[in-house]
């Protein structure tokens, strides 16, 4: 069987694809013959994207679409939300939870990109080359090697050492430079690189202190004031994981201060909704510090494998109930279903529920021939394989089941 069947006319299940991401996740769909597939090439606001979603089956969205508890409660027909990127912070991930929306992302395709940014910041910034190229463009010449410095022999501060952190430790060493990292997880150190006791401990020592952290409540402005007073002297700060883990009017201080020799900025805490919106920030003054606009993911590799890989696990879900890796759902990696019908049940994660439906099969003499059941905090999610003579009746007990949130079925 080239493609499990659905219970749905797959033509007839709606993909809204936004932020333009990569023809090859429509590719995957159409391969996989999903047809029905809304693209829009920017991000929608919320009016906007409540009128859209209202009978979509599955969003694709980037860094930039805001799936909020109320968009999410206008789209009844949702099942699954994939971001086509890494951070999940976009996403209500509570509501999408309680309503049954699993939510997956791309946690590993755009990394290296980040990566070799971040490495390419640095260099440029010891070298003092944002304020020699803003120079030259205004027609002046500054030939002076005053402030200019090797990477080679200095010190990489990377706070958060996960798949980002540490692919930059890796590059970090092989250009001659030093590691330390902070992280609140203890870690394997790669190479030479040694896990610091504490952030001040790391600020305190590091030449240059990038920043790789989630968008947590713990990470909200990890660095202001007092964190950049603990920084080096003439030290760089790196951010591009999320504008709320840096103090921007607090690093623009340090900057004003000359404390900080220079930044590199990536993501910001409001960021402009769509390319057509001035870019309003206090850190457009400074020479000395390069501002890109949330692009340390945005490489063409990139975003083809991750248009593939989230494109992958939407298809996965659709076609026979699996949840491998999502971030919100209870993760199950099913077997096909040849010859049986699935049935797909997502429920309050409360007593009695699975009693509930296990006496479903039992009053009505119905054969299990395979059951699958995972639980994440609030939701419990059971598959359910039967014979396809039976599946219709199921499917309709299931449903009145107290406490179901969603039940659908695959044939
Ligand atoms: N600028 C861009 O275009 C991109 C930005 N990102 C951002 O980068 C972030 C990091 O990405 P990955 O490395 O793939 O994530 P990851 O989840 O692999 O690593 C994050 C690390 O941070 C650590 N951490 C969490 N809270 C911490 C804290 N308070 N102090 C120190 N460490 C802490 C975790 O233990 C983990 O090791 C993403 O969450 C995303 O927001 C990711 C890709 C592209
Ligand atoms: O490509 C994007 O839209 C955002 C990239 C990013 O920040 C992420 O992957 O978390």
């Amino acid at each position: 069987m080239a493609n499990a069947q659905t219970s749905l006319d797959k033509a007839k299940i709606k993909f809204l694809l936004l932020e333009g991401v990569h023809q090859s996740a429509v590719e995957s769909l159409n391969r996989a013959g999903y047809t029905n597939v809304d693209y829009v090439k920017t991000a929608l606001a919320e009016e906007e994207l409540i009128e859209r979603i209202k009978d979509a089956h599955f969003v694709g969205l980037r860094s930039r679409t805001q799936l909020t508890r109320r968009v999410i409660e206008h789209a009844p027909k949702l099942v699954a939300a994939g971001c086509f990127c890494i951070g999940t912070n976009q996403v209500d991930l509570d509501a999408a939870q309680e309503h049954g929306v699993a939510v997956f992302n791309a946690p590993f395709s755009n990394t290296r990109s980040v990566a070799e940014l971040v490495i390419a910041e640095a260099i440029l910034l010891l070298r003092g080359i944002p304020a020699k190229n803003a120079g030259c463009h205004r027609g002046e010449w500054d030939k002076s090697a005053v402030g200019s410095y090797e990477i080679r022999g200095k010190t990489m501060g990377i706070v958060g050492y996960g798949s980002i952190g540490s692919q930059v430790s890796v590059m970090a060493e092989a250009m001659g430079m030093q590691v330390v990292f902070f992280d609140v997880v203890t870690k394997l150190p790669l190479g030479n690189a040694v896990q610091s006791k504490s952030l001040t401990e790391l600020l305190q020592v590091a030449d240059v202190v990038s920043l790789h952290v989630p968008e947590l409540e713990a990470t909200k402005n990890l660095i202001g004031e007092n964190e950049l007073a603990a920084m080096k002297p003439q030290s760089f700060l790196l951010n591009a994981s999320r504008g709320t883990v840096v103090d921007i009017d607090a690093l623009a201080a340090a900057l004003e201060s000359k404390h900080l020799a220079g930044a590199a900025i990536d993501v910001f805490p409001v960021e402009p909704k769509g390319n057509n919106e001035e870019f309003v920030s206090p850190l457009r003054r400074f020479d000395n510090v390069i501002l890109t606009p949330h692009i340390g993911g945005s490489t063409m590799e990139a975003q083809e494998n991750i248009g593939y890989e989230v494109a992958e696990k939407l298809i996965k879900y659709s076609d026979n109930g699996t949840t491998t890796s999502s971030v919100n759902f209870p993760e199950v990696a099913l077997p096909a279903h040849r010859e049986v019908h699935r049935l797909l049940h997502v429920h309050q994660n409360v007593p009695g529920v699975m009693t509930a439906i296990n006496r479903i099969f039992s009053e009505n003499n119905i054969n299990i021939a395979g059951q699958y059941l995972q639980t994440k905090e609030s939701v419990g999610y059971v598959v359910i394989d039967v014979d396809s003579a039976y599946s219709d009746l199921a499917l309709k007990q299931l449903r009145e089941v107290e406490g179901t949130v969603r039940c659908r079925v695959l044939f």
